[in-house]
């Protein structure tokens, strides 16, 4: 089974797949492959030179501050590096899904409702969090302004909107609260996966 997590930006959606990984469900980070094939990939660099000029990397590291601050201003070019970088980051889960011998997998991606990615799920959790609590722990994390947050938080749906597509839904205020209904979901997600 694939169980699809995500949660808007700064919900606590990587915390929360630790909690899993924690009793040992591998975890797929969609966000950190999206990084690596950035990195890694000569055909991913030269589309997406192509999209936003020679600054968008510098030597061979990518500069995603700089590659953030074009996409998130202009919808075009998000959607153009979306269809990028999606379609290998679905290639490198399969091949990376093929290797596991697990009940279950976990996984993560930010816009997992947005890209369409949840209907190759078998169930989906929603991250929830108040905007002021994502605020705050963005801003102690990443330093980021409230500018540059809300510029991502525009281009993700609203969480009454993912709701209604979420299987579960975690509501990610008190840490240990957030365990508890981890290890609640895991024993429910182990008994769907025997029926
Ligand atoms: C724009 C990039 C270079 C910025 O990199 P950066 O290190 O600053 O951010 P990171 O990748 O860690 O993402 C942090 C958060 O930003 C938000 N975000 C990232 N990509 C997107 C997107 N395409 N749409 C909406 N929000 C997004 C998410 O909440 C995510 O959790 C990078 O996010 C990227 O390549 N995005 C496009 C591909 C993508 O959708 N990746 C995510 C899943 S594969
Ligand atoms: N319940 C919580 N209470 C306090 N801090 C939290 C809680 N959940 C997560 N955090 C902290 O908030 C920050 C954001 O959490 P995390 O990285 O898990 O979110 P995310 O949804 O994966 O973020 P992004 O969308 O940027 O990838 C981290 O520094 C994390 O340690």
């Amino acid at each position: 089974m694939v169980v699809g997590l995500t949660g808007g930006i700064g919900s606590g959606k990587t915390t929360v797949a630790g909690f899993f990984k924690e009793k040992d469900v591998p975890v797929y980070i969609a966000d950190d492959a999206g990084k690596r094939l950035l990195e890694t990939s000569a055909e991913i660099r030269e589309k997406v030179i192509a999209l936003i000029g020679e600054e968008a990397y510098t030597g061979k590291s990518p500069n995603r501050k700089h590659i953030a601050s074009v996409v998130f201003k202009e919808s075009e070019k998000l959607e153009a590096l979306n269809k990028i970088i999606h379609p290998a980051v679905a290639k490198d889960f399969e091949n990376w899904q093929h290797k596991q011998n697990s009940a279950y997998v976990i996984y993560e991606a930010a816009i997992l409702f947005e890209a369409g990615g949840y209907k190759k799920c078998d169930l989906n959790i929603l991250v929830s969090a108040n905007k002021e609590e994502k605020l705050k722990r963005l801003q102690a994390r990443d330093q980021s302004t409230i500018e540059e947050i809300e510029a991502r938080m525009n281009k993700q749906w609203s969480d009454e909107r993912k709701r209604k597509l979420a299987d579960f839904e975690i509501e990610n205020h008190d840490l240990s609260l957030t365990r508890t209904r981890v290890d609640e979901l895991h024993d429910i997600i182990l008994k769907r996966g025997k029926n």
